[in-house]
Parts: structure tokens; C-alpha cells; sequence
């Protein structure tokens, strides 16, 4: 198996470009990220060109983080804020040599929300495909993100048939499916052609993948068996150190 560090998480106390290093000494395969964009990209660049590590992607901005925004893509009325993350977010990885965007879509609901979030998410595959970049869309679990638009594989699938956009993907994050859905691997396996991201973290409490209520041994074998060979992103919140969290990663391989 290979495996992507999430910076947003791993090493999330050094400045990004140190994170990378680490995530390369650790000898994780890519990295990807949560909101880079306090870095100019050339500098995350540079690392990324120092490891020879891949960044696989990165989020849109949240908005007013301070007012609690989590997303713009499906709130009615902030249509340009929305776009202008995307754009932002499309330039940025491009810069960096990053093929997934995910267009975070904010806490909503309703029918105005999701023709919202449909005419962004068009938006962005048409603005990404000309760079062979994809937009993935994530749901997020009830617990740690009450009130976000997109919280379920299903209504992932729904946005991704109705936006009819071959570069729409889903970020498969095993965490969050686990804590509203279930039934992981049957879920992986019937979402397969639509999943552009795998992602993972113990549940319940979003530690390193080698305790709780899932055997990452057997989902791994899974997805392994399932032809999946790009790398997992290991998107979890260690306890202390990172260096002191990664026991599963020399397990795993
Ligand atoms: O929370 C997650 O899970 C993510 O993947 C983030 O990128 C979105 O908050
Ligand atoms: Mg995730």
C-alpha cells in the first residue's frame, strides 16, 4: 500500500515546507493538505521538488473561519466568495503541481443550497479540466461538522450523476463514512468508479489507524483488492509528536 501524509494534521506544528521533509524522512509516498495558502506555493514547490514527493491535493478556503463558515460552495448568495475559493484553489495547485481540489461546501441545506453547490462544483470541473485536475467533494460526519451541507456517500453520488462532470470525484474519508454510514468495504467497493481520494483515521476518535471500531488491516486488503494503487491519505489528529504516532505505517506496507 502507499500512503499520503495530510499535513493539515501530520506535522501540522511546523511550517509546511518542514512538514513535507518530515512526511518524506517518515517515508510516506505523497503528501496533501488542507489551506497552503499562507505559503507561496513556490516555497511548497521547492520542497515538494527537494523530496520528490507528490502533493495530491488541497481544500478551498472556509470562508470566516471566526464566524464559523466551514465551506462557501453551497451557501446562497456568496456565489462569487465561492468561486473566487475555487479559482484561488485551482491556481494554487496547479502551482504546485496538485491534480485535487476539494470545494469545501459550508454548512446549508435545501433545495437552494444544493443548486448552489451544483453550479459551483460545475464551475470548478470546467475551470480544473483544462489542467487535467479533478474537484472532489467530501461528506463530513454529523458529530464533528453539525449543519454541513454534504453528509452522506448518497447524496454525494446524487451531486455527482446531476453534475454530469467525468472529473467530479468523490473524497472517500473512511473516518466520517464509518461514523454515519458503515458497512465500509461493501461502500468502497459499489462507490469505487466514482472515488477520486481515499482517505483515514481511527473511529472514534480520529487517532492513527491501529485502534477502535475498524480494522484498517482488512479495509486495506480491501481496497488493495479492489485494484486501488493510489496512495491513502492518513488524515488523522496524533495524540503528541507525529514521529511518535506512525507504529501503523511500517505495519501496514
Ligand atoms: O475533515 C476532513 O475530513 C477533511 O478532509 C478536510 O479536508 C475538510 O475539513
Ligand atoms: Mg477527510
Amino acid at each position: 500500500m502507499k500512503f499520503s501524509a495530510n499535513l493539515g494534521f501530520l506535522w501540522a506544528d511546523r511550517p509546511l515546507p518542514d512538514a513535507i521533509r518530515a512526511a518524506a524522512k517518515a517515508g510516506f509516498d505523497a503528501v496533501e493538505c488542507h489551506w497552503p495558502y499562507a505559503v507561496p506555493a513556490a516555497e511548497v514547490k521547492a520542497a515538494l521538488n527537494e523530496t520528490g514527493l507528490p502533493m495530491l491535493g488541497l481544500n478551498t478556503v472556509r470562508g470566516d473561519v471566526e464566524a464559523g463558515e466551514n465551506g462557501l460552495a453551497a451557501l446562497p448568495g456568496r456565489e462569487a466568495d465561492a468561486r473566487a475559493s475555487i479559482d484561488e484553489a485551482i491556481a494554487y495547485g496547479r502551482d504546485i503541481g496538485a491534480g485535487k481540489v476539494h470545494v469545501m461546501a459550508g454548512f446549508a441545506e435545501g433545495p437552494e443550497a444544493e443548486a448552489v453547490f451544483l453550479a459551483n462544483l460545475r464551475h470548478a470541473c470546467a475551470a480544473a479540466a483544462p489542467h487535467g485536475m479533478s474537484i472532489l467533494i467530501e461528506p463530513l460526519n454529523r458529530y464533528d461538522a453539525p449543519g454541513y451541507f454534504l453528509t452522506t456517500t448518497d447524496q454525494a453520488r446524487g451531486l455527482i450523476e446531476a453534475a454530469g462532470a467525468p472529473n467530479l470525484k468523490l473524497m472517500f474519508d473512511c473516518y466520517h463514512v464509518q461514523l454515519m454510514e458503515g458497512d465500509l468495504t461493501h461502500r468502497l467497493q459499489a462507490l469505487l468508479p466514482l472515488i477520486g481520494h481515499i482517505q483515514f483515521a481511527s473511529v472514534p476518535d480520529r487517532g492513527a489507524p491501529d485502534h477502535g471500531e475498524v480494522s484498517f488491516a482488512h479495509v486495506f486488503e480491501v481496497i488493495e483488492g479492489l485494484g486501488w494503487m493510489a496512495p491513502l491519505g492518513a488524515e488523522y489528529k496524533p495524540t503528541g509528536p507525529t514521529d511518535d504516532s506512525l507504529g501503523w505505517l511500517a505495519s501496514f506496507r
